[in-house]
């Protein structure tokens, strides 16, 4: 088996947005947080590539032919060659089956996530996101509108899988972003979402419409167009979903063969697919996934960061549990909330990243004044960068948090206030003593070098007293004065390796002790 299948195999569809009774969503926080807070992806911008729709209409299956091209590009980094795989292999990722009985429920996000650097030689983190099919006999109309919409305000690509055309209703389910969309313009700057792409499965009308992305964006136009004598409700509903993406495409699919689509034992095997869907699948599959293509995710014209996503999805998770589904304008409330926790969190990096290099765990006791003036410097930085960051909801929203940061700054100091002082109550016993035990030695090497007329070693006595008494000077000068605070902390190093000399050699005549006692013990049972 290739080492391509092998890794992949390790991943799995984490589901994140968990169904639950009553038709009820619940988020898995503590998964959600494993993935995202990943030390190496955390300060990612995102890209999020969800798929969407009907179900049974071939969404997972999809999206594990997305699994493979970004295993071969991101993980194995091999440009060329063949990422589709081998023709025997089985398909597997996602779990994806045959048969009419719904699959995929709630949201999953793969454990695995892709790292990615784009043309400008920025960073990214690809998250791959599978939904629940809607329209399935078990959901409820706001069950399908809460998957769908979840998964069009997460993702920067919202792949929107159709079978076999663009029908009105397509379009009408679009609604409620078209409407969100709107408001989020009136108060905001930029487009709300980036890319929604068109996927129709199945497309049989090659002949009107060639297969691909061209044939799409005829099937589009002449789906989105706006002419006379339309109701006016789907005029503005096609000016706006025009509005509010950056970008929308359209990708005509043809039919994968009849095995793909009949027969119970295919297993995804290439050998088994038809080659137009192939050859369809390596045209589609760079347009959306190769770095030049990849379309990090934006909200209010900035990068969203993986951390800021969790913000992001658990106050989405909030306003779309009620009984209804949530009206466009407290999606919008979500989102600006959601926004400024985002730039309260980075200001709060901003303080605490500054204020550890000040007074952090390995770092030396601080003058309270000099301490409060530091948290003063660094408060006014970590208020600058959340008022630097452009955020949703206007002033007074932005103020209110603004409040909350600083007291919360207020709390965070004084707990690094006490744990200073509880470093000044050690160093006050620790390295005094030290010195004073050392004063304390050489004296009594004094009085018997003196006793035993050893000059030699009343003259190294004499200057060991006089340095130990010297540096227990400075060390109180700069402790209580905040002044020379390098030399008060090279003494406390000083005074630390003395102690732990001691100590080690102190540990080190025990143990030979111990061991000349068991060598004795030995040796007392070999003579009985
Ligand atoms: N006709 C047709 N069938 C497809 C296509 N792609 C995959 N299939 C088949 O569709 C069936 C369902 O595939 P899934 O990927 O599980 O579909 P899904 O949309 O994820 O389904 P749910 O999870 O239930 O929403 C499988 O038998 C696939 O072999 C396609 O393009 N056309
Ligand atoms: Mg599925």
């Amino acid at each position: 088996m290739s080492s391509k299948t092998e890794t992949l195999k390790s991943g799995w569809g984490i589901q994140v947005v968990v169904p639950g009774p009553e038709h009820t969503f619940t988020l898995d926080e503590e998964a959600l947080t494993a993935l995202l807070l990943r030390e190496d992806i955390k300060d990612r911008a995102v890209v999020i590539i969800s798929v969407a729709g009907a179900f049974r209409k071939g969404k997972s299956f999809l999206l594990d032919f997305f699994l493979r091209y970004l295993q071969h590009k991101y993980v194995l980094g091999e440009s060329g060659g063949e990422w589709i795989g081998v023709e025997d292999e089985p398909l597997e990722g996602f779990k994806w089956r045959g048969g009419s009985e719904r699959e995929t429920t709630g949201l999953l996000l793969w454990s695995q996530p892709f790292k990615a650097t784009l043309a400008n030689g920025e960073k990214v983190v690809i998250f791959l996101m599978d939904t629940q099919g809607t329209f399935d006999s078990q959901s409820t109309v706001r069950d399908n509108a809460t998957v769908f919409a979840l998964s069009t305000l997460i993702s920067s690509v919202q792949i929107y899988n159709l079978s076999q055309n663009i029908e009105e209703d397509d379009l009408q389910h679009l609604q409620l972003f078209t409407d969100y969309g709107q408001l989020a313009q009136e108060s905001s700057s930029g487009r709300p979402f980036q890319r929604l792409q068109f996927l129709v499965r199945d497309w049989s009308f090659p002949y009107d419409h060639p297969y691909g992305a061209l044939g799409g964006q005829q099937l589009l136009k002449k789906r989105l167009q706006i002419h006379e004598g339309q109701h006016p409700e789907l005029q503005n509903l096609r000016e706006y979903v025009t509005r509010i993406f950056d970008e929308i495409a359209c990708f005509l699919m043809p039919h994968p063969g009849l095995k793909v689509a009949t027969n119970p034992d295919f297993n995804g095997k290439l050998a088994d697919i038809s080659p137009e869907f192939k050859d369809s699948l390596k045209q589609l599959l760079p347009m959306l996934l190769a770095p030049e293509n990849l379309v990090p995710k934006l909200i209010e014209g900035q990068k969203v960061k993986a951390k800021d996503l969790l913000l992001y999805f658990k106050t989405y998770m909030k306003v779309f549990n009620g009984t209804e589904l949530p009206e466009p304008r407290t999606i919008l409330a979500a989102t600006s909330e959601a926004n400024n926790l985002s730039a309260v969190a980075e200001a709060r990096e901003v303080y605490e990243t500054l204020m550890e290099e000040i007074c952090g765990g390995t770092r030396p006791y601080v003058q309270p004044r000099q301490l409060e003036e530091e948290h003063h410097r660094v408060m006014n930085k970590a208020i600058h960068a959340f008022d630097s960051k452009k955020k949703m909801g206007g002033k007074e929203l932005a103020d209110g948090y603004k409040a909350e940061l600083e007291k919360e700054l207020e709390e965070l100091f004084e707990q690094l206030r006490s744990h200073n002082e509880a470093k000044n109550i050690y160093r006050m016993i620790g390295t005094p003593v030290v010195f004073a035990t050392v004063a304390v030695l050489a004296y009594m090497l004094v009085v018997l070098g003196n006793m035993f007329g050893v000059q030699t070693v009343v003259a190294a006595g004499q200057a060991a007293v006089v340095g130990a008494l010297v540096m227990i000077a400075v060390w109180i000068y700069s402790r209580t004065t905040g002044q020379m605070r390098d030399v008060g902390a090279q003494l406390d190093e000083i005074a630390d390796s003395i102690r732990s000399y001691i100590l080690n050699q102190a540990f080190d005549s025990m143990r030979s002790r111990a061991t000349a006692a068991a060598v004795g013990y030995g040796a007392d049972k070999k003579r009985t």
